[in-house]
């Protein structure tokens, strides 16, 4: 068990490719919806975003530790994007509603660690 899921949209995964300077899906060359969560280790009070793609393979596409001091920005109603180390992370969500559960649950998190 360990860890429990404080939410669930649809979104599409992107990360900006910083020597193109353009955003590509995550996962696959062509974008698609994936179903992105945020789990919360109770234990370890940690928590992560997880996608894994909604079509057949259920590829894993996103797996980011949620960190103290991170900086999450709303660039516009359905499209939201922050930094980890090593790269920027973007969704594309399916609906402004899942965008505004997520970034709710995004901001608790953050707040949280
Ligand atoms: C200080 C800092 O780190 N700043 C970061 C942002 C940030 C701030 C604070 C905390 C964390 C972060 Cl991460 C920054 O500015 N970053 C992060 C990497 C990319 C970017 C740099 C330049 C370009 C210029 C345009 C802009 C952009 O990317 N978009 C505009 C708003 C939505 C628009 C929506 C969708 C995506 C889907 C494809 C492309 C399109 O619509 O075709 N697109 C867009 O064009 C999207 N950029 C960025 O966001």
């Amino acid at each position: 068990m360990g860890e429990t899921s404080i939410c669930q949209v649809r979104a599409t995964v992107m990360l900006y490719d910083d020597t193109n300077k353009r955003w590509v899906p995550a996962g696959s060359e062509n974008p698609s919806f994936s179903r992105v969560q945020i789990y919360h280790n109770a234990a370890a009070n940690t928590y992560r975003v997880v996608g894994r793609k909604i079509q057949a393979d259920q590829q894993v596409v996103i797996n980011c530790a949620i960190i103290r001091g991170m900086k999450y920005n709303q660039a516009t109603p359905n499209f939201h994007q922050w930094r980890d180390p090593k790269q920027v992370w973007g969704l594309n969500f399916g609906s402004k509603e899942d965008a505004a559960a997520f970034a709710a649950a995004m901001m608790r998190a953050i707040d949280a660690v």
